[in-house]
């Protein structure tokens, strides 16, 4: 079997001492060679806490991360040149032109790939004799991808990549990441909180809910799984009415309107018959799954792959 990529096991992250925050409580993740994984979570939840302890940029409290075979916190220089990130606040150089930080960057890369980059920064339009200081958010991001991309990683990881490109450069980055990625051999994690984004560029979601992750699979798996229900039953329901694991429910009168995270068609026969009710069942798109995992008082999940 191919070895994963990332292999995350029990990782544990806490910030300070008094009182300790406990960000990461005990994450597992094993992610194969050719994954595009989008990593979901509300804001502070710990996505980019994970992608650092992945990177090493940050030291696990408990429990490890394998990147490439090398334990994350001592990466040889050789898996280090196999990685690209850019950060959700990307660092360059204010004083230096595009072009010379393009030209610096290259300088540590045997296998820089600069017509890629040519195009990439040609499909951008990024100005590549002005001066970095003065970009706008959006140039700096497309700029942080390009340097993170000119190297060909084999292991890319993108803290909220598209958070200030505008929409027609979100659309080429996307087109650029499909791209990439037809390649088996190359593996993409990123963070963000454009769901429609991540349905169409990954083929794995992770979802991060109280320190650990609450969802790890394929995206259509996710959808198959988590439905709401309209249940219109003849009767009025009881206000005490629950499916057991139920993500969210909510009664007026006779119909109930049920968020399922394990739906199957047995569960609907089921209720059909307890409370003569008529049942229709409605697909959910990332972001409605994402905001009905969240909502108050919603079980963990136990549907980690
Ligand atoms: N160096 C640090 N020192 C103390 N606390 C930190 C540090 N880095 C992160 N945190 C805390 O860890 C929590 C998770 O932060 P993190 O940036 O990983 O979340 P996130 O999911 O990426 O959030 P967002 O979606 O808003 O970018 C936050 O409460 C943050 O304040």
């Amino acid at each position: 079997m191919t070895p994963p990529v990332v292999a995350i096991d029990a990782l544990e992250k806490s910030f300070g001492d008094y009182p300790t925050k406990r960000v990461l409580r005990g994450v597992n993740l094993s992610i194969p060679p050719g994954t595009v994984l989008g990593l979901l979570g509300q804001n502070g939840s710990g996505k980019s806490t994970l992608l650092k302890c992945s990177l090493g940029l940050l030291r696990p409290t408990a429990g490890s991360v394998t990147v490439l075979g090398d334990d994350s916190w001592n990466l040889s220089a050789g898996v280090k040149a196999r990685l690209g990130y850019v950060p959700q606040e990307a660092v360059t150089y204010p004083w230096m032109r595009v072009r010379q930080v393009i030209a610096y960057t290259a300088a540590f890369y045997p296998t820089w790939n600069q017509r890629l980059v040519d195009e990439l920064c040609q499909r951008w339009r990024l100005p590549l004799e002005e001066r970095v200081g003065p970009l706008s958010v959006g140039q700096l991001q497309s700029l942080a991808i390009v340097l993170a991309l000119g190297h060909e990683p084999e292991l890319l990881m993108l803290d909220e990549p598209v958070a200030g490109l505008d929409p027609s450069a979100r659309r080429e980055f996307l087109r650029t990441i499909l791209e990439i990625v037809d390649n088996p051999r190359r593996t993409i994690m990123f963070s963000t909180h454009i769901t429609s984004d991540l349905e169409r560029v990954a083929n794995r979601v992770a979802i991060l809910k109280d320190g650990r992750i609450a969802y790890y699979g394929e995206l259509d798996e996710l959808k198959d799984r988590v439905k709401r229900l309209r249940i219109a039953a003849a009767h009025d329901l009881p206000q005490s009415f629950k499916i057991p694991g139920a993500l969210r429910c909510e009664v007026a009168g006779a119909v109930a309107t049920v968020s399922v995270n394990d739906f199957d068609e047995q569960l609907a026969d089921h209720l059909r018959t307890a409370w003569s009710a008529d049942v229709t069942v409605h697909d959910l798109n990332l972001e409605e799954i994402f905001v009905e995992m969240h909502a108050a008082g919603s079980p963990t999940l136990a549907v980690t792959r």
